[in-house]
């Protein structure tokens, strides 16, 4: 069996010091361990019960969460990866966006003011004294436990909304790095959208050994994953060897990869990195990943900078939307879509 792999670890707090580093992570594995990022572990911990107490929903609110583009809202466990299940948030840079996806799954932060506060505690202590005069301990009791279900709806809520603004600041800080590390515009990738996946393997004994999730490239410009720090699985392929190599989740960091749209945005340097998700123990997994997905509308394709004679335009350019239909249409998704893009092909 394959030993677990070191992929190159980047320390957040020591840029510019780490560019050349952080470069050459990309250009070569695909990949990098992120250290020191500015997610508390506490909040860390509390998203990742919230993904567990989400994903356990009934059916029919999961199903709630509808695709804004396609793709992105609940995937149900199918044919071809049955052990897997997720729900999705579109654009977790819009407060709105983060809100309607709390309302669907019925876990609306609280927002009040001060004022509405203190009415909403008057006006619960008052219908108390009413309940008391007419209900029983055991009516009482579960009307208890009626208001500290909403309560935890609610803090729910509001993990999920702090969870995405601190992941989608850390995503842009990532490649704020990236591109002032290549001597680009730190705002370069400001204004592209994010996507929030919060995924589930029912790993069961009989499906040790086999694939949670098929091998596949991320269709995006680059992901965050937060790993399940008990239950690995996640395999990546070594440029090198080309070969599939475990990696070992680290509590408290996050796994960086590349998906094709870097590649194609960095004419070629970045590495889309194929990786998969195996079966290894009896136990249920839960992993977030939030992908930088592409520009909103305009094409992507490589900054002048990054093209010269050495260096020819590689790929044509192409929207983030159109690409994704490729992928979708041809089925090709571990990066063999890259190959229709090529300039000589058009
Ligand atoms: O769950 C994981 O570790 C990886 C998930 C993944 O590759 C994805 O959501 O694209
Ligand atoms: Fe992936």
């Amino acid at each position: 069996m394959k030993m677990a792999c070191e992929v190159p670890v980047i320390d957040m707090q020591d840029f510019p010091s780490q560019s050349e580093k952080l470069v050459g992570a990309c250009e070569d594995w695909g990949c990098f361990r992120l250290i020191n990022h500015t997610i508390p572990a506490t909040l860390m911990s509390e998203m990742k019960s919230v993904v567990r107490s989400l994903l356990d929903l009934p059916l029919e609110i999961k199903q709630r969460n509808r695709d804004a583009i396609a793709g992105s809202g609940y995937v149900a466990p199918s044919a071809i990866n049955p052990l897997y299940e997720a729900l999705g948030l579109y654009d977790v840079g819009s407060v709105e966006a983060v809100h309607a996806f709390c309302t669907q799954l019925d876990a609306s932060p609280l927002q009040r003011s001060k004022s509405e506060n203190d009415r909403h505690t008057a006006e619960a202590r008052n219908e108390l004294v009413n309940f008391r005069l007419i209900f029983s301990v055991e009516e009482l009791f579960s009307c208890s436990i009626f208001s500290f279900a909403n309560n935890l709806k609610a803090s729910n809520g509001e993990t999920i909304v702090r969870y995405s603004q601190a992941v989608h600041e850390l995503a842009l800080d990532i490649c704020g790095n990236l591109a002032a590390s290549m001597g680009l515009k730190s705002d370069l990738f400001d204004e592209w959208p994010c996507q929030l996946r919060i995924n589930k393997y029912n790993f069961t004994p009989e499906m040790v050994g086999s694939p949670g999730v098929q091998i596949h490239t991320d269709g995006g410009f680059l992901t965050i994953l937060q790993e399940d720090e008990n239950v690995g699985g996640l395999e990546v392929m070594d440029k090198k060897s080309s070969e599939f190599i475990p990696i070992n989740p680290l509590p408290g960091t996050l796994l960086v990869n590349l998906g094709d749209i870097a590649t194609a945005w960095s004419n070629g340097r970045f590495y889309s990195l194929q990786h998969r998700v195996q079966c290894k123990e009896a136990k249920i997994r839960v992993s977030i990943a939030l992908f930088v997905l592409g520009p909103k509308e305009a094409a992507v394709e490589a900054p002048a900078e990054l093209v010269d004679s050495e260096h020819p335009r590689l790929y044509v350019p192409i929207t983030f939307e159109d690409y994704r239909k490729l992928r979708l249409s041809t089925g090709l998704r571990a990066g063999e879509a890259l190959a229709l893009l090529h300039a000589t092909n058009s």
